[in-house]
């Protein structure tokens, strides 16, 4: 049965809204979906402020694309379930909110088909790939895993300081999978439920920037040898391209990446002002008295963000040319400009 036949009927009424405004009048879902996300260069998924409605059926039509429906037999009324408890565990908070959630799958899913991912690995692989995206800040609550160990959170505390953001995200996933009516994986095998969950918490767990260097270095190390048959290969691939896709805000244009730095800015802003009431340490990157807009972006694009994407494109040369014209080396030229 559908469990809500309401909000059915509005993402259905959404959907051909959103298209027959894109498409002017063609009701070709799959078509349009092709057009706008295969390159990550078309941002058009991004340009505009989605409705959170909108945004889960967007999120739909991309497991219907990869044919994840048929292929893993989701039935409709279960994704559509899924997606809307998913989207009531995003909190409204500026940065780690349901649109980030957006923004990072949608990046994950140009990725998977501008490397023309289909062919390499299999399609549990890349459902274990998407659904991570979907679920990676489930119930963020905005101050991040410095804080939560400082302020000696619950989260802290039941995580016992290892990634408890991290582990939090995950744990909230597998809640929403435990309910039968919201668990995509259901028609699935007892093995292929275990290797699905494997995959996930590794990919979300490679979330934590505390393992950048960890996994990067990882995948420097078998990239000379790279072997997509190989699964030790493949999982750290997984996880770079999680990580590359959550952290590609500044690989989208100006005028989308800005307004997001804004709401990441304020989201660090929020903590250290917290940090400062509470007498707890003040993380440096978040402190609103030190942090500039150039500051902070032009050492994160040449330091974090350029040495990943750019060994991703070692691996996927076809990213080159997305590298060059979404990093253009100008954006860094700009902001330097500023300071
Ligand atoms: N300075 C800066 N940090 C970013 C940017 N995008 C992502 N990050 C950081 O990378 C982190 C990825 O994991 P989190 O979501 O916890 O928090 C994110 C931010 O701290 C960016 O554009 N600029
Ligand atoms: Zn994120």
């Amino acid at each position: 049965g559908n469990h809500f036949p309401a909000l059915s009927k509005r993402i259905e009424n959404v959907t051909k809204h959103t298209y027959n405004t894109i498409m002017g009048n063609q009701w070709k879902v799959a078509y349009t979906c092709h057009v706008l996300t295969k390159s990550i260069n078309k941002h058009v998924f991004v340009y505009r402020q989605w409705e959170d409605a909108e945004i889960m059926v967007l999120l739909q039509v991309m497991y219907t694309d990869l044919d994840f429906i048929s292929t893993f037999n989701i039935e409709l009324d279960v994704l559509q379930q899924f997606l809307y408890e998913v989207y009531k565990r995003y909190n409204n908070i500026p940065f780690h909110n349901f649109k980030h959630c957006f923004c990072v799958t949608q990046m994950m899913y140009g990725l998977i088909w501008l490397t023309d991912l289909r062919s390499k690995i299999d399609s549990i692989d890349l459902l274990i790939m998407l659904t991570s995206a979907v679920c990676h800040d489930l119930d963020h609550t905005g101050y991040n895993n410095a804080y939560q160990i400082n302020a000696r959170t619950e989260l802290a505390l039941r995580y016992n300081d290892i990634s408890p953001l991290e582990n939090h995200h995950c744990a909230v996933a597998f809640e929403i999978l435990e309910k039968t009516e919201s668990n995509i994986f259901r028609n699935l095998t007892t093995e292929q439920y275990k290797r699905i969950r494997e995959g996930i918490i590794k990919c979300i767990l490679a979330t934590d920037m505390s393992r950048h260097t960890e996994i990067l270095n990882k995948f420097k190390a078998i990239l000379p040898v790279f072997d997509f048959s190989n699964k030790d290969h493949r999982d750290v691939l997984m996880m770079i391209m999680i990580k590359v896709s959550d952290i590609s805000n500044e690989a989208r244009p100006m005028d989308v990446a800005e307004p997001w730095l804004d709401c990441l800015l304020q989201e660090f802003f929020n903590q250290s002002d917290m940090e400062k009431l509470e007498g707890l340490p003040v993380t440096p990157f978040m402190d609103r008295d030190k942090v500039t807009k150039p500051s902070s972006q032009t050492g994160f694009i040449r330091f974090v963000l350029f040495p990943l994407f750019i060994e991703l494109a070692n691996l996927f040369p076809c990213l080159e040319t997305d590298l060059q014209e979404v990093l253009c080396l100008s954006r860094e030229s700009i902001f330097a400009s500023y300071q």
